[in-house]
């Protein structure tokens, strides 16, 4: 039996959701084999999951969101990198009452990213998602290079909002190694990078903006993408209309538009990348969850990537999530036959979010009894 679930946001790592429901199963199921696969899809717990899954842990003080220095980890084996994004410009860097929406900066992860190549990568996993930023990847293509200018030939200041002033781009001193490498925009969305699906739109108010900052960033972003049109062409335009351009702020519109990288989506790359396949051979049930089973889920996140492979597999397939906002045929629709919410043993999110833990293993027992 397989455990492949995702962190519940807020409350339990991927790793420590693996230890718990083992815990749950050991204790109604004391000889069952249990093997587990901490997973994530490219946002917050990606470089996490690698490391579970044997890659080395490395660290580097990278620019944060806001400007203070912030300890960044990327995880390394042979010569593949997975560099989280969020690693150094996520949401969580940012308490609750300091978001900054139009100022957050991607700076760090263009220097996160200079790291593993300095380490020697030659394939770089980059995941996104989990961002506090929405400018588009500029702080990324500028610490990695790239000249933004405004009207005075100044350099345009941090973050999104900034970007309405930009006036000219000189992308000729990017780091070249981005030529070389294999560079895979792993990412948690297929968001565009603006208007109605975009991602000041649908990611924005997460990040703190109001919907006036929203209007704003959408326009600075979509006159980012027009003079990045007017030095590199038309085809710059023609990206930020791609899947995943949106993803984690447009910081995947910087990584396709400067940095010559290819868009998968996050879950495939990373089940790939942390051995998901030869697991699912040795298992005949397959345990996957996160925080909030919801129409997001299957939209790509991980425990749908978990189901449809598994599912494609042969193999059965339950969930284990906080708390359940999808009907059972959406879910049975994603290849899960059954998920079980902590919030049925505590309908206070709150508790439910603090007694975590002891929860889980409380379900996992459940789990374990009806389909061991
Ligand atoms: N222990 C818990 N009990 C109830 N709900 C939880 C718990 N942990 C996380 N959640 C819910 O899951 C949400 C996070 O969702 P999650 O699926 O983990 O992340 P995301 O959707 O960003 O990938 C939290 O905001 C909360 O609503
Ligand atoms: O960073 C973001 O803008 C979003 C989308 O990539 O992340 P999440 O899905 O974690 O909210």
């Amino acid at each position: 039996m397989l455990i492949a679930a995702d962190k519940f946001k807020g409350s339990l790592t991927a790793v420590q959701v693996a230890e718990r429901v083992t815990a749950g199963l050991r204790r109604v199921r004391p000889g069952v084999e249990i093997e587990a696969l901490p997973v994530a899809d490219g946002g917050d717990g990606t470089v996490a999951a690698a490391v579970a899954a044997g890659f080395e842990r490395r660290e580097v003080v990278v620019t944060g969101p806001v400007g203070t220095p912030v300890t960044a980890a990327y995880a390394l084996r042979g010569d593949t990198a997975v560099v989280e994004m969020a690693e150094a410009s996520g949401l969580q860097l940012l308490p609750p009452d300091a978001l900054a929406p139009l100022t957050a900066t991607t700076y760090g992860s263009g220097e996160l990213l200079r790291a593993a190549l300095d380490a020697g990568a030659r394939t770089v996993v980059f995941g996104v998602g989990g961002s506090a930023t929405t400018d588009g990847g500029a702080g990324m293509l500028t610490a990695l290079g790239a000249r933004l200018l405004d009207a005075a030939g100044a350099p345009v200041g941090p973050g999104g909002g900034a970007l309405a002033s930009l006036a000219s781009a000189d992308l000729t001193g990017l780091d070249a190694r981005f030529t070389d490498i294999d560079l895979i925009l792993a990412s948690d969305v297929d968001n565009p990078l603006t208007g109605p699906k975009g991602a000041p739109a649908v990611y924005g108010p997460q990040k703190g903006a109001t919907p006036r900052d929203v209007g704003t960033l959408d326009a600075a972003l979509a006159h980012y993408a027009s003079v990045l049109a007017a030095t590199l062409g038309p085809r710059a335009l023609e990206l930020a209309g791609r899947p995943g351009a949106g993803a984690a702020g447009g910081i995947g519109y910087g990584a396709l538009v400067g940095l010559g990288a290819r868009f998968r989506p996050g879950i495939d790359v990373l089940l790939e990348v942390l051995g998901f396949a030869p697991a699912l051979e040795r298992a005949s049930l397959v345990i996957t969850g996160e925080g909030s089973l919801d129409a997001q889920t299957l939209h790509g996140k991980a425990p749908a990537g978990v189901a449809a492979a598994a599912r494609a597999a042969g193999k059965r397939v339950v969930a284990v999530c906080g708390r359940l906002a999808i009907d059972e045929a959406a879910l049975r629709g994603a290849g899960i036959e059954r998920a079980y919410p902590l919030s049925a043993l505590e309908p206070d999110p709150a508790r439910s979010m603090a007694e975590a833990g002891p929860l889980l293993e409380r379900v996992a027992e459940r789990v374990g009894r009806e389909w061991l």
